[in-house]
């Protein structure tokens, strides 16, 4: 694992926007994997604002809650739509399909989807309890794109969005663990005290299904990009 820290969450977001331009330069970035959450926004910005053009790469989504419509502002495609994709389109943006309550058709379907478009940049962020998407502790490391109960807390963090907590989404689709670490480069971002614990353990701790985010030790390519502040027990 290559380790960069930089003062502040803009200045980290900069050293990744550097590894995304690099790779777009020498032609090597024709799928990127994308993820959600608050990590990944500056460096989106700093991607919009860029003169980069995605307009013949294809995109790849970790996870999408069941139950939601891509329109819907709280789903993780509304979500790219809003802080990347208007700014920077690609040819293809593939998530797995929230509105198919049917779990088994579409993990296959998204599994068949990443088979034929091998990640070549897969961007993470991680939870506070090491989670990568929504692969929780616990979660095999040989799992594919699955169906996930959100766990209390998520949708307790999760239902101040919404207006009634029956349209609070219960479960998500996720790219398993397999599936994020068939990626050929990968680069994780954490920002935050709250994340230091996490980024201790993924990078210093044992390789355990307790840390999802530890099986990051095993893969050939991995950039772990951080704010002082995340770096802080390293
Ligand atoms: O970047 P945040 O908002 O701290 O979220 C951390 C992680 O939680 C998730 O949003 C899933 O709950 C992941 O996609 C994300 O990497």
């Amino acid at each position: 694992m290559k380790i960069i820290t930089a003062k502040t969450a803009t200045e980290a977001s900069a050293r990744a926007f550097d590894i995304v331009n690099e790779l777009m330069r020498r032609d090597q970035l024709q799928v990127m994997g994308l993820a959600t959450g608050s990590t990944p926004l500056d460096l989106y910005k700093q991607i919009c604002e860029s003169n980069l053009d995605f307009s013949r790469c294809t995109s790849v989504n970790l996870d999408e809650y069941v139950g939601l419509k891509p329109t819907d502002p709280q789903s993780y495609h509304y979500f790219m739509q809003e802080h990347l994709f208007n700014a920077k389109p690609f040819k293809e943006s593939f998530f797995p399909d929230g509105t198919n309550p049917d779990a088994g058709e579409v993990t296959r379907k998204y599994d068949r989807i990443l088979a034929q478009h091998p990640i070549d940049l897969q961007i993470l962020g991680i939870g506070r309890n090491g989670h990568i998407g929504f692969n929780e502790p616990g979660t095999l490391f040989d799992s594919h794109t699955h169906r996930v109960a959100l766990t209390a807390s998520t949708i307790n963090a999760n239902a101040r969005f919404f207006e009634n907590p029956d349209e609070v989404p219960r479960y998500a689709y996720t790219m398993g663990i397999a599936s994020i670490m068939a990626a050929k480069r990968i680069i994780l971002l954490a920002f935050g005290d709250a994340k230091a614990e996490a980024i201790r353990q993924t990078v210093n701790g044992p390789v355990t299904l307790e840390v999802p985010g530890s099986v990051l030790q095993r893969h050939p390519d991995v950039t772990v990009v951080l704010d002082e502040a995340a770096a802080g027990r390293l």
